[in-house]
């Protein structure tokens, strides 16, 4: 008997990779994709709903719904800088698109969240690509929200690696870190797809090339914008190559046997110089005092990844 495809909810920060995600999404049949959130990170929130529009507009897609999300971090501070240098000043790789003909709707991010998951209790998927703000609205806003969602699987987190927002955070944690431990500690069945596993999973040159002479729709659009993210990982990391980030979170989401975890209790660092930074407890030892994850609840956190598999994947769907 066939399965129903599982329904999921993008929150995003188009961004290279998260319309690459995005597009991958849309070509993967064992998911419906419900509608898309946006959020900070990198680009400004605004220019997020933008992008979100536009990609849909280019994927033909534009049933699907678009909920703005916020513009300012769960403690209300407003976002004082983006990452234009990774993904470029329009988020997108600077090819000068026209403006989306579309709107967002009238729900906010959150509420379209917690309304979703109300109306299918246990069978939303929350696939978070950018900083973790609206979810943790979300959880704020409605007690039942994490019983009711069915999984929250998040890019997000650099466990005992360096971060690339700086030696101690990951980019997406580091846009939010109260929000992020908001969601980790909230109970709620939650996968961290951190760079510590997304560092693994490479797009050569040589895959972009194949992409490149390909006549495929989307394969042709991300060609234009992956110059910007290759230069911005030849310039940060020496690299002909881009890490997978987006895209291995969402195909982790698609089809969970592409990564193995660990379980454990996740705090973040909030404050200092560390600010950002993902502590996983194993639980492989019982500390003698009460600590700051002592009764928490557990999260998976991914510690491997069939790269090779994931790549072809993204390659083999892109194509398409
Ligand atoms: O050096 C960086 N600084 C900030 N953000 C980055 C950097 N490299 C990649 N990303 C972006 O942050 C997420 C993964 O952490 C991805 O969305 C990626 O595009």
């Amino acid at each position: 008997m066939a399965t129903e495809p599982k329904k999921i909810i993008i929150d995003t920060d188009p961004g290279i990779d998260d319309a690459m995600a995005i597009f991958l999404a849309l070509r993967s049949p064992e998911v419906e994709v419900i509608g898309l959130t946006t959020i900070y990170g990198n680009v400004y929130t605004t220019l997020a709903t933008r992008n979100a529009l536009h990609l849909l507009e280019v994927a033909g897609r534009t049933d699907i719904p678009v909920a703005e999300g916020s513009h300012v971090t769960l403690n209300k501070e407003p976002k004082l800088g983006v990452t234009d240098f990774v993904h470029g000043a329009d988020g997108l790789g600077n090819q000068n698109f026209p403006p989306p003909n579309g709107k967002p709707i009238e729900e906010s991010a959150a509420d379209f969240l917690v309304n979703q998951a109300k109306v299918n209790p246990g069978k939303v998927t929350v696939v978070a690509l950018g900083p973790l703000t609206n979810i943790a609205l979300a959880i704020q806003m409605d007690p039942e929200f994490v019983k009711n969602i069915g999984q929250i699987v998040l890019l997000g987190g650099s466990f005992a690696v360096n971060g690339n927002a700086n030696p101690a955070a990951e980019a997406n944690i580091y846009g939010d870190p109260q929000a992020a431990d908001v969601v980790f500690i909230s109970g709620a069945n939650v996968l961290a797809v951190g760079i510590n596993v997304t560092h693994q999973v490479v797009l050569s040159g040589s895959d972009r090339e194949k992409l490149a002479s390909s006549k495929g729709k989307f394969a042709q659009y991300l060609t234009g914008i992956l110059e910007v993210y290759f230069a911005y990982h030849f310039d940060a990391y020496n690299t002909n190559g881009a890490y997978l980030h987006d895209p291995t979170a969402l195909l982790a989401a698609v089809d969970p046997s592409l990564v193995t975890c660990t379980e454990g209790t996740v705090r973040v660092q909030t404050s200092g110089i560390t600010r950002g930074l993902t502590i996983l407890c194993n639980k492989h030892k019982s500390f003698g005092e009460i600590t700051e994850w002592s009764n928490k609840p557990s999260v998976k956190v991914a510690v491997t990844v069939d790269a090779p598999r994931v790549v072809k994947l993204v390659m083999d769907r892109l194509l398409s």
